[in-house]
């Protein structure tokens, strides 16, 4: 008789614990005891996580294992076939090392669930960054109102230009919504999109997308290939009234550059969720009142965690009755679903 697969939590289950308690029907659910990545490696090596067949992992669980590396995934047991990560960027996994691990480490993320949420808080940062909100919001707070002098005149998104580049689910989420209020949306992607998917956005090159945005939102994954995509040159190209929006992660934007070109007037301003080392933030963006900040906030509402929890436990779910991942990550899409059974 073949034993019951270990199903191991990383991190918490905050909103769907009527959903995570229900795999007990298929699975024993533990917890690892871990409180670092030395421990979780000697907990790996020890055997007391032989069995393991799946984890839910958040993207707070960095904490206990580290970035899931090589170091990481030579150590796991062999029985550890899918890791299930909450978040839609899955940046602290390395996707190459888990595809080549033997056999496979299959990884699941959350795509879609987070949209709406993230797409809402890029709107709330382009409008502050646009409007100037940031200087009148801390000078109410001060007892000084709107602030002495006056803060400087804000502008409408009627009528200007929002590039987004990365036209995924976030960036299209963000699309509808700016349209709403009256903008022209371009956009920059790896790939243009089908003209269905693209609905009227027009699709340009790297340099003109940097060239004519107004409001530049940064909706891409972070990647080998896009840290720091945007750094001194890329700033350098855009208008001198222009404001950027990153919802994405922190380090696809070069922070010290940015300070720099704020500071220089090189662009007008900034909305900020994501920075490059979390929770840290750069002391130049924080005495800076032509940014406005949220500390990692574009999927905290209610709504989308809850979203997001069910929707892994739904993957590790389907992964263990033998139908696969339901949302493989995309480096893993044709490793094939013959491999993962
Ligand atoms: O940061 C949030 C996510 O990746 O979903």
């Amino acid at each position: 008789m073949s034993a019951r697969p270990k199903i191991l939590l990383l991190g918490e289950i905050d909103h769907a614990h009527k959903q995570w308690e229900a795999l007990s029907e298929i699975g024993d659910l533990i917890k690892s005891q871990s409180t670092n990545r030395r421990e979780f490696i000697e907990e790996c090596k020890s055997g007391k996580l032989d069995g393991v067949v799946a984890a839910y992992r958040t993207l707070d669980s960095v904490r206990i294992t580290g970035l899931i590396d090589e170091e990481l995934v030579s150590v796991l047991p062999k029985t550890w076939k899918y890791l299930c990560h909450n978040g839609a960027g899955y940046d602290q996994i390395k996707p190459d090392t888990c595809s080549n691990r033997d056999p496979p480490l299959f990884v699941s993320n959350t795509p879609a669930a987070p949209d709406d949420a993230t797409a809402d808080t890029a709107i709330f940062l382009m409008l502050g960054a646009l409007r100037n909100f940031n200087t009148s919001m801390a000078a109410l707070r001060r007892g000084d109102f709107k602030g002495n002098p006056s803060p400087a005149l804000g502008h409408d998104p009627e009528g200007k230009t929002l590039g987004i580049l990365g036209m995924g689910g976030i960036g299209r989420n963000m699309k509808r919504k700016a349209e709403a209020f009256g903008m022209n949306i371009i956009y920059h992607n790896r790939r243009e999109l089908a003209s269905e998917m693209a609905g009227g956005a027009k699709y340009v090159s790297f340099e003109e997308l940097l060239k004519t945005s107004d409001v530049l939102s940064l909706n891409l994954p972070l990647n080998n290939k896009t840290r720091h995509i945007i750094s001194t040159e890329q700033l350098r190209r855009m208008k001198p009234s222009a404001v950027i929006v990153n919802t994405a992660r922190g380090p696809v934007l070069d922070e010290a550059a940015l300070v720099d070109a704020l500071d220089q007037g090189v662009i007008a301003g900034a909305g900020l969720d994501v920075y490059e080392e979390e929770p840290k933030v750069h002391p130049g963006l924080v005495r800076n009142d032509k940014v406005v900040l949220l500390p990692h906030m574009g999927t905290w509402t209610s709504e989308t965690q809850a979203k997001m929890e069910c929707w892994v436990i739904d993957n590790i779910r389907s992964a263990l009755t033998g139908k696969g991942l339901l949302s493989v990550i995309n480096e893993q899409k044709d490793l094939g679903l013959d491999k993962e059974k």
